[in-house]
């Protein structure tokens, strides 16, 4: 079922009094929402962070594991870490993690398979840079990460999957997409989906936008009929800001 999503990705950002302060703020805010709604603090506080919010309608996610089971990779956290501690859903694919980090479509392809054999759900990430919107190439760009990462799963490993179509030039820049720009490129992704999966698979699976989405443009872009929620960034570390997005919707 398509649903829609508000998550937060808190990045690397709030040690764990302000990861406190920020969920009791937001318990106070967040009471009832259409929307699904997730944060996505660091690792260190995810713990801290679940029990918090037990009992609310706060989804704490993760912002991503590594693709092995376990092992020799210091530094590293795995599915099975996350699931331990009650976290069923992980973000995969973040630009920041392709461009400091050098995740590859290859390895995030096994990231994806180790999540859904985890049975998590991904928030799948990508989008163009402006390079190529610049060059018009933003759709064969969009195409091939998804093509690259997702499309050697099984139609039904769709139930697990949520994309989120994140320009790079409209993270962290104030400069959002237009409305339009994100409906264009969320109605491409679907058809893109279709094509392969049928449009069953396709109508089902939920497409979020992110990129400076704020209280002031959230409304819009989320009123377009393919865009069915947001992953939200800088926003989303002031519960006003972020309460005022949810209630967008
Ligand atoms: O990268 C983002 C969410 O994952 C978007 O970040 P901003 O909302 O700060 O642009």
């Amino acid at each position: 079922m398509r649903k829609q999503i508000v998550a937060g990705n808190w990045k690397m950002n709030n040690g764990l009094i302000q990861t406190e302060s920020l969920i009791t703020e937001l318990k106070q805010q967040v009471k009832t929402s259409e929307a699904e709604v997730m944060i996505a603090p660091t690792f260190t506080n995810l713990w801290h962070a679940f029990q918090s919010t037990k009992n609310t309608h706060i989804e704490v996610i993760a912002q991503n594991m590594h693709f092995a089971e376990k092992g020799a990779y210091t530094g590293e956290i795995s599915a099975g870490m996350l699931t331990s501690l009650g976290i069923n859903t992980v973000i995969l694919g973040h630009s920041e993690r392709r461009a400091y980090f050098n995740e590859t479509d290859e390895a995030l392809a096994k990231k994806v398979d180790t999540a859904i054999a985890h049975d998590m759900r991904v928030i799948f990430c990508f989008g163009e840079e402006l390079a190529d919107r610049k060059a018009g190439n933003e759709d064969t760009v969009v195409e091939n990460q998804i093509k690259n990462a997702l499309f050697h799963l099984k139609g039904d490993a769709f139930n697990n999957i949520v994309l989120a179509y994140e320009p790079v030039w409209a993270i962290g820049t104030g400069e959002t997409a237009t409305p339009e720009q994100a409906q264009e490129m969320h109605a491409f992704i679907r058809k893109t989906l279709a094509e392969k999966y049928g449009n069953n698979v396709a109508n089902n699976v939920s497409i979020l936008y992110g990129g400076s989405v704020k209280p002031d443009n959230a409304k819009e872009i989320f009123s377009k009929p393919d865009v069915d929620g947001g992953l939200i960034g800088g926003a989303s570390l002031k519960a006003e800001d972020f309460y005022a997005i949810v209630n967008a919707f």
